[in-house]
């Protein structure tokens, strides 16, 4: 029977038929502005507010205090509490870069990690971390060492990746090799606003629901809209494919 891991988002775990398979890496992949920030720190959250399962959130992009002001703003209030008292580790962009070497700063945090009893990490983002790798090889047999870690010490792991275009593949075409599931947030303009939409392209393991549904970000987080696919309410026009 798979163990599965409740991201916690309405919505969202069902279309994910339960939640995502634990001590997997899914990448999270969509523009600026898609939420997947939004997503990352609601799937951290949650996994304290309602599983009680401890969280690590890695942020190559912001620091400390950026990222508690977006959860808090958002709703997520007692987001400070949960990292005072160590339900919630942050691992912001001054303390990851703090070390000349890079591969450094990574080695230091996965021992830390391995001393604690954490189920969830988010690194955001993995469009980032990989700017650090002077080649192709290097990167690959990094990652691949760093998610095999992340399995070992049984983290169910969320990594974000921005993304230009959206569909399907990323540039580097990292599923094919790094991931076993798939999310992609979609935004696309409308006169008085955007219009939001999941899509959930790959979970390994796990059969889950390939449609694609409109999501909301609100005042609370995310809200996924599962008994309407997103196909039978876009335009013509709005279509992303
Ligand atoms: N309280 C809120 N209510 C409604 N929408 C919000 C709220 N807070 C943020 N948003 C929306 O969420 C979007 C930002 O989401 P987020 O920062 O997660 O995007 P992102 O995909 O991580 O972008 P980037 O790659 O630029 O970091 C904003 O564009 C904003 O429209």
């Amino acid at each position: 029977m798979i163990e599965l891991t409740k991201t916690g988002i309405d919505g969202l775990d069902q279309i994910l038929n339960g939640g995502i398979v634990k001590n997997s890496t899914t990448l999270v992949s969509g523009n600026p502005g898609a939420g997947k920030s939004i997503l990352g720190l609601q799937y951290i959250y949650n996994g304290v507010e309602m599983f009680d399962e401890k969280g690590i959130y890695l942020s190559f992009e912001e620091n400390e205090k950026d990222i508690r002001e977006a959860a808090e703003s958002i709703g997520f209030e007692n987001w400070a509490d949960h990292v005072e008292n160590g339900d919630i580790k942050v691992f912001d962009k001054q303390v990851l870069l703090r070390e000349n070497d890079f591969t450094s700063s990574l080695d230091l945090l996965l021992d830390d990690i391995q001393d604690d009893d954490y189920q969830r990490m988010v690194l955001d983002s993995l469009t980032m971390f990989q700017l650090f790798f002077e080649n192709e090889q290097e990167k690959r047999t990094y990652l691949l060492k760093f998610t095999d870690i992340l399995r070992k010490n049984e983290l169910t792991t969320l990594m974000t990746n921005e993304q230009g275009a959206v569909f399907p593949d990323t540039d580097i075409g990292l599923e094919n090799y790094l991931t076993d599931g798939n999310i992609y947030l979609i935004q696309t303009p409308t006169e008085s606003g955007v219009n939001r939409y999941v899509w959930v392209a790959k979970m390994r393991k796990q059969n889950i629901e390939t449609d694609i549904f409109p999501m909301e970000i609100e005042h609370g987080g995310i809200t996924v809209h599962q008994n309407a696919s997103a196909f039978s309410m876009m335009s013509e026009d709005e279509s992303p494919i």
